[in-house]
């Protein structure tokens, strides 16, 4: 079958998708398919990297990775997916352009994004962490929420059922950058 090159706003169809766990390692999620069985390679082109792929159906299994530029626009998946495996440093280096506001870093072996705010008082912290709850339990993937000394919020995120980053840690990630928190937040003291 002839390589088909799928621009970047397009994701494998919906009905081919069915928006798995995915990531840029070499993860293999089971799939469900509604009988169709065909073998397609095809690239995945987007303006930061190409990811080669080739999705194979029909009961067995496939990777891809939706390379729709605005990643606050995709859904997180479920991470009860046998075997999921966390995506590498260098992957994850390939996203972080994605989520810029937040950083990636190693803890005690676990890859994890974070994002600090300073918020103007206590109660709008709280605010602030029932607004990301809420969203949280749309995705179905949740953060780790820290409120420390009255107004200085964390916001820590990675996959508990790997141990690592998936994509679905930074598509909350994007979606939380999203959110209309600018009132909530202190203004940055001028040097
Ligand atoms: C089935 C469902 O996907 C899991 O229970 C979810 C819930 N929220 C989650 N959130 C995060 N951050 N990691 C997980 O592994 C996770 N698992």
């Amino acid at each position: 079958m002839n390589r088909k090159s799928i621009p970047t706003h397009v994701c494998i169809p919906e009905m081919l998708s069915t928006r798995r766990l995915v990531s840029l390692t070499r993860t293999y999620v089971p799939f469900k398919s509604s009988g169709l069985s065909f073998f397609r390679s095809h690239e995945l082109r987007s303006s930061s990297y190409v990811v080669k792929d080739k999705a194979i159906l029909n009961g067995f299994s496939f990777r891809t990775f939706c390379s729709s530029k605005d990643l606050s626009l995709q859904k997180c998946v479920p991470c009860n997916i046998k075997d999921l495996s966390p995506m590498t440093e260098e992957s994850a280096n390939v996203l972080k352009p994605k989520v810029p506001e937040w950083e990636l870093f190693n803890d005690g072996g676990a890859m994890k994004l974070r994002r600090k705010w300073k918020v103007k008082n206590f109660l709008l912290g709280l605010e602030f962490f029932k607004i990301v709850a809420d969203l949280a339990e749309s995705e179905g993937h949740h953060p780790d929420l820290h409120l420390v000394g009255w107004n200085n919020l964390t916001i820590e995120i990675w996959t508990h059922a790997c141990g690592g980053l998936t994509e679905n840690d930074f598509i909350l990630a994007a979606k939380i950058d999203k959110l209309p928190f600018q009132s909530y937040l202190r203004r940055k003291v001028k040097d």
